[in-house]
């Protein structure tokens, strides 16, 4: 019986789960609006794809073909592209066995055609298929133009069923297959543009030429959603050429009748549901509310929805106001009993022998004569430790206290002096003067004097003058006593007495030590007894050349010096050490003591190229 040969002439396409049914649609919708004569059929597995859906397909496809589905049962090389959801795609072998029909054109599900390639009915070729982006010596299998044959069918499962497929799903498989034997296709049938990479200079160039594009990888145009792409890229535009499909076809707004629900579904950002009425989790079912539900995993809140933080709980929390300090109750302090003593340290301790005030500071003590009160500008005590320039006087006892500086005879009769200088001045009338007692002590005092009687001398503290409120020039103030004027202070002077002092307790001392017997000794220089030992045969009288002979007191500073010609032949550190006159700074010769040479005696600046 002869096998009955296909005549018709479809565009293909694949549908596995429902997830791809937007893209099934916008394919088909794509075909149609570009006004292409052939009919439309889709391949689907039945197992996975719902009745809704498949209902859906009726209304853009001719056919929807069921199929049996394939899976790899070998899927360890869709993980090598990331793509486990490809497990099914060995599938779309399924299309060699519609021998019914004479030329197929697939198309995946995830292309929109910009026009519609009849031209690919008339090829003569049983396999033709654009370069793939990745690698474009393969071909990409979302676009095919292929002759069905239970031939090539055949063969095709063979390999399915035992996993032949270099990346695990249909494109791998068929490389293999067809690589021999395929017709390239034009890349502007299967154009796949990719938002990280886009040769726009081409893309300028041969745009006008495209008749599809394929959005391969997982990104797709409904996954994504409308807001995805608005930079105006080349993959953009392309991505809006598959939106301006959809919402010619499935707007809300574009259309006479609803789209239907099952649709925007599956498309990010398009599902508005219908409103139902749900009873929200624990709340009695009489209270029903009236709500939208709405699936948070899949779609942004419904636009007349409430902010949903109105109906967190509120509680407010106050600051305490209550300024009374805390009070522990008393069970809370239990009266603590010592307990009984074990140790005869314990029983018997004695006496503490430190004398403390009977009752601690005040922060600011009362005012009476025998406590200097602390106003203004002392205000450094604390209750611990009252304050810091107050100690108890010995003599006084009790609960007198005087500043330690009262007693320096020399302060008091400063003091005197100014305060009584201070007097005639504001008997004069000088300067702006408080008329009231309260007023001045604000102004200048700043500590209360003990009464007369309580103090030995005069305790003051200098405290500073109010310059404003008593006029009195700080020039007119008088030296103290013993402090010459800085006119007859003279330090050059006064450091050459000390030299000069200095020099004659060193000369007494030299004196002293050496009881006149050896002039030549230096004091200050420490002096070791060589221990005497025979010396290497041939040693004897010979002289180390940095030997240096002491000579205090015209030493200085190992200073480099460049000597002048006419002492050439002696070793510049030599002719230092040995004080020769012309080479001596001048300054050091005030020094009374000798400094030891330094070990180290060059190469410095005084060495030049050629010196001996
Ligand atoms: O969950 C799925 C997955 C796939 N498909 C169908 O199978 C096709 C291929 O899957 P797709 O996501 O488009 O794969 P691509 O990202 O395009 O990946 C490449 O690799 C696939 C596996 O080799 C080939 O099938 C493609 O043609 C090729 O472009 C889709 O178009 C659909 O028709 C579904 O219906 N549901
Ligand atoms: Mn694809």
């Amino acid at each position: 019986m002869a096998v009955q040969e296909g005549t018709e002439d479809v565009y293909a396409s694949l549908l596995l789960t429902d997830t791809y049914l937007p893209g099934a649609l916008v394919l088909a919708h794509s075909l149609r609006d570009a006004g292409t004569t052939k009919k439309l059929a889709i391949l689907i597995t039945p197992d996975t794809v719902s009745k809704e859906v498949i209902n859906q397909l009726k209304t853009v496809y001719d056919y929807v073909i069921p199929v049996e589905r394939v899976r790899n049962e070998r899927p360890a090389n869709l993980f090598l592209m990331n793509r486990p959801d490809l497990h099914s795609a060995f599938t779309k072998i399924a299309l060699w066995k519609q021998t019914q029909f004479r030329k197929i054109v697939y198309i995946d599900a995830d292309v929109v055609a910009y026009r519609a390639p009849d031209e690919l009915f008339h090829l003569p070729h049983s396999f033709s298929a654009a370069p793939d982006i990745g690698w474009p010596d393969l071909f990409n299998t979302g676009v095919m133009a292929l002759t069905p044959n239970m031939g090539d069918y055949y063969a095709l499962s063979a390999m399915a069923e035992r996993g032949i497929s270099f990346d695990g799903a249909d494109q791998g498989l068929l490389n293999m297959h067809f690589r021999n034997t395929y017709n390239r296709l034009s890349f502007s049938y299967n154009v796949t543009p990719s938002a990280h990479y886009q040769y726009v200079p081409a893309y300028r160039h041969l745009s006008s030429s495209i008749s599809m594009v394929h959005f391969i990888g997982s990104e797709k145009p409904w996954v994504q959603g409308r807001q995805a792409s608005t930079t105006g890229t080349p993959f953009d535009e392309m991505v809006g050429r598959w939106w301006a499909v959809y919402d010619r076809h499935y707007r809300r707004s574009n259309t006479s009748t609803p789209p239907p629900e099952i649709v925007q579904y599956f498309v990010k950002g398009e599902y508005n549901p219908t409103t139902t009425y749900v009873v929200p989790v624990g709340e009695p079912a009489d209270k029903t509310v009236k709500s939208e539900s709405w699936d948070a995993s899949r779609h942004s809140p419904p636009i007349d929805s409430g902010p949903e933080a109105a109906n967190f709980p509120q509680a407010h929390y106050n600051m305490s106001s209550d300024a009374t300090p805390y009070v522990a109750s008393a069970e809370y302090l239990p009266e603590r009993d010592r307990p009984t003593p074990i140790f005869p340290w314990e029983a018997n301790q004695p006496k503490p022998t430190r004398v403390f005030p009977e009752r601690p500071l005040d922060p600011v003590p009362p005012k009476s004569p025998q406590t200097p009160r602390i106003t203004q500008t002392s205000q450094l005590s604390t209750p611990a430790t009252g304050t810091l320039s107050v100690h108890p006087a010995p003599s006084a006892g009790g609960n007198t206290w005087t500043n330690a500086w009262d007693e320096v005879p020399q302060i008091n009769r400063y003091v005197e002096t100014v305060s009584s200088k201070h007097q005639r001045t504001r008997s004069q009338g000088l300067g702006v003067v408080s008329s009231t007692a309260e007023e001045e002590s604000k102004i200048s005092k700043v500590t209360d004097f003990p009464s007369e009687e309580d103090r030995p001398s005069l305790p003051v503290t200098p405290a500073p003058v109010g310059r404003l409120a008593t006029g009195v020039d700080e020039s007119e103030l008088p030296a103290a006593d013993g402090v010459p004027e800085q006119a007859e202070w003279d330090p050059s002077a006064r450091l050459d007495n000390l030299a000069r002092q200095h020099l004659e307790a060193f000369e007494l001392l030299k004196k002293l030590s050496s009881g006149g017997s050896q002039p030549d000794e230096t004091i200050g220089v420490h002096h070791r007894e060589i221990p005497s030992r025979p010396l290497p045969f041939g040693s004897e009288n010979v002289k180390s050349p940095t030997y240096v002979p002491f000579s205090p007191p015209n030493v200085v500073s190992p200073q480099p010096v460049k000597p002048p010609s006419t002492t050439t032949g002696v070793p510049p550190a030599i002719r230092v050490l040995a004080g020769s006159p012309d080479v001596l700074p001048s300054a050091s010769s005030s020094s009374p003591l000798g400094i030891s040479p330094p070990s180290y005696q060059g190469p410095g600046p005084a060495f030049e190229k050629g010196e001996p």
